[in-house]
């Protein structure tokens, strides 16, 4: 397998994983300003990509059209984007694309409690927190938990968290996110963090995960390269990986 921004924060965690992984060899890594065609030349069938949301189309599209199977870590993935893949995948039948907002199993099933209390509490408002070097907000699992409570309160007839705000400051209030208010806390000596509040007459319930370490995302990475030579096509989320 491979390893596209093998240099990056969560690039090296996953290369240190595959070294450690008895059954997968690291064949070519490649970073900012390295050749992508290393892949082909080497005979890689799996690429994970851990770079940035301005280069990751670009990584896609060219591993796609060569065949080889991509598990992508990387963020900025709306249903345009989305859409743009299932075109890929569909012109290259039999190579897997596994897209996941976050590979940490806490984190995926953090995500679940959320949908599933949802639609049970007046009010739900997401808050995450990274490291200041982060480049995106909010981040690429809020966007996910926010459209998931979204799905399962329009689902359930439960309309929009109650708010009398009629004077802001400007993102006082955090981002809309599907009708969901989203709040980015940027601080140093943080990893990636997100707490989900809920909250009804008498009542709150927090659900909060925290990445402390970025092997957090390793095993789950492992797991997508383990299986997407198996599952032709688009794949978003781990969830199906792991029999939810
Ligand atoms: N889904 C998940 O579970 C997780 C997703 N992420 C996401 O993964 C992405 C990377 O995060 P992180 O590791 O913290 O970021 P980093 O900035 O630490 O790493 C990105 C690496 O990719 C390199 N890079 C930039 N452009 C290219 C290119 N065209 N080809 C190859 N490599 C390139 C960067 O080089 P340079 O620094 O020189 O630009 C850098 O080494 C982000 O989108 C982040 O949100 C992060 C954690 C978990
Ligand atoms: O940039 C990060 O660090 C992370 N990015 C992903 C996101 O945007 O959700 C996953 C995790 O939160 C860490």
């Amino acid at each position: 397998m491979g390893v596209l921004g093998a240099k990056g924060k969560v690039g090296q965690a996953i290369c240190k994983g595959v070294e450690d992984a008895a059954d997968l060899e690291l064949v070519a890594t490649v970073d900012k300003d390295e050749r992508i065609d290393a892949f082909v030349t080497s005979g890689t069938q799996v690429v994970v990509d851990f770079t940035n949301p301005d280069v990751v189309m670009g990584n896609l599209e060219f591993l796609v059209r060569n065949g080889i199977h991509a598990v992508v870590g990387t963020t900025g993935f709306d249903e345009e984007r989305l859409e743009q893949v299932r075109g890929w995948v569909a012109e290259s039948p039999g190579t897997g694309v596994l897209i996941a907002p976050n590979f940490a199993i806490g984190a995926v099933l953090s995500m679940r409690f959320a949908q599933a209390a949802a639609r049970f509490f007046d009010s739900v408002e997401v808050i995450e927190l990274h490291h200041p070097n982060k480049l995106d907000a909010p981040s690429g699992t809020a966007y996910r938990t926010a459209a998931l409570i979204a799905e399962a309160r329009a689902a359930a007839g439960v309309g929009r968290s109650p708010d009398a705000t009629a004077t802001e400051l400007d993102g006082a209030r955090g981002a809309d996110v599907d009708g969901v208010r989203v709040h980015s806390v940027r601080l140093a000596g943080l990893v990636a963090h997100q707490e989900i509040l809920l909250g009804t007459q008498g009542e709150t319930l927090t659900i909060r995960h925290d990445s402390i370490d970025r092997t957090s995302f390793v095993p789950g990475v492992l797991l997508g390269v383990r299986e997407i030579g198996a599952r032709p096509g688009l794949t978003v989320g781990i969830d199906p990986l792991l029999n939810f």
